[in-house]
């Protein structure tokens, strides 16, 4: 293993230096397209002024005998759009696949300096992001990037789970993670055919009525995806990238859609999937801070003076902790509104309230 101190350093001559810091840029949803897809292809430049992200999908939803047009598809669309601030991802084929290799090749090799990170499906342990991370350096260097594309793993496979930490900590071009829920679901052999959300039979029941059987119990649904999602939280967490929840395949349960995504966000995602353009207002508003709770942060940050000590409002205890919550929901808040001139008045407005 190489030492601490080699962590940082280029892993070709010419490459790019690796970044020391995860660059926060707002990525609240990451919009999947087929760029083989010519009805999809064309509504790309009118979606761009709108998601945070927009990802060429070159893996699974694109036909074995699409793939090659898929990949030519987002090398054009790459050169003719200008993304202005929303940023260019792609997801290329599994690394055991025929196409990785050339999807890497081509892509890094041609649209490069407009591609701002890779997503690895199925990734499994550390050794997988490695050699992305080695190729990527020698693919840099060879078209003269001048900043490193970065790396965002699926977390797809019972085997990934096991080692998120590892897969998390493997580089210093590790963007981020997302839940891939549906090979997922298969890998461990769980007994659902949806692509995320819940399950109406994953549920607990109230306790039987000690006044007769014959009451009704009370059912609640659970969140099947909860305990995955809060180790890739903490995994990331704990290395500085950042975690995001993956699809929602109900399209047309907007409402069920939503739940998921504000659970992901409470937990500490900072976006989701869209896989359709209807999810990209939903993730928009549940991903950003409610103007409401970023009042109510601004009130205690300023209560609260130098941070430490307590102080009552409105009937709740605030402390040291407790400002380092309300900071975490400022500065998501700040660093959104800087992009998004609709939100930065949302924002002012509940401050005057
Ligand atoms: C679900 C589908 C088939 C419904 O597509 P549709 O055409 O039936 O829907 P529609 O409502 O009729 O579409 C209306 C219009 O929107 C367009 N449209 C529709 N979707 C998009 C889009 N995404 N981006 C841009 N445009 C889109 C569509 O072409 C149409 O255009 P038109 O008005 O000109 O006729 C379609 O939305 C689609 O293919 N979405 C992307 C699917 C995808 O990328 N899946 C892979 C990610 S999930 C995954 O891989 C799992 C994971 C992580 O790996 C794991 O859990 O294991
Ligand atoms: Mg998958």
């Amino acid at each position: 293993m190489r030492s601490a101190k080699d962590f940082f350093r280029p892993l070709a001559v010419g490459a790019p230096d690796p970044v020391r810091e995860v660059p926060f840029r707002p990525s609240r949803m990451i919009h999947f397209f087929d760029p083989g897809n010519e009805k999809m292809a064309a509504k790309v430049p009118s979606l761009a002024p709108k998601a945070d992200v927009l990802l060429g999908n070159l893996e699974d939803a694109v036909q074995a005998d699409r793939k090659e047009a898929a990949r030519a598809g987002l090398v054009r669309i790459a050169k003719a759009t200008d993304f202005g601030e929303t940023q260019l991802w792609t997801r290329i084929n599994s690394l055991d696949s025929p196409w990785a290799l050339d999807d890497l090749l081509t892509l890094v090799t041609e649209i490069g300096h407009k591609l701002d990170v890779v997503m690895v499906p199925k990734v499994e342990d550390a050794a997988d992001i490695h050699y992305v991370d080695r190729l990527l350096a020698q693919l840099e260097a060879k078209a003269g990037l001048t900043r490193p594309v970065l790396v965002h793993a699926i977390l797809e496979t019972a085997t990934g789970v096991a080692n998120v930490e590892e897969i998390a900590g493997a580089s210093p071009r590790m963007q981020g993670m997302s839940l891939g829920p549906a090979d997922l679901a298969a890998s461990r052999r769980m007994k659902t055919t949806r692509v995320g959300g819940g399950h109406p039979g994953y549920l607990v029941r109230q306790d039987p009525n000690p006044e007769g059987d014959e009451l009704p119990r009370a059912t609640y649904q659970q969140d099947l995806w909860h305990y995955t999602i809060a180790r890739m939280v903490d995994a990331c967490a704990a290395y500085g990238i950042l975690p995001y929840y993956g699809p929602f395949g109900d399209i047309r349960d907007t409402t069920a859609c939503e739940d998921q995504f504000r659970n992901a966000f409470l937990l500490g995602c900072v976006g989701a999937w869209s896989l359709h353009p209807v999810q990209i207002d939903i993730a928009k508003r549940v991903f950003s801070p409610e103007p409401a709770d970023v009042a109510w942060a601004r009130k205690v940050i300023d209560a609260m003076g130098d941070g430490t000590g307590a102080v009552m409002i409105d009937g709740k205890m605030q402390d040291d902790a407790t400002v380092k919550q309300c900071h975490v929901v400022v500065e998501l808040a700040e660093a959104l509104a800087a992009r998004d001139p609709e939100l930065a008045k949302a924002y002012a407005a509940a401050e005057k309230e």
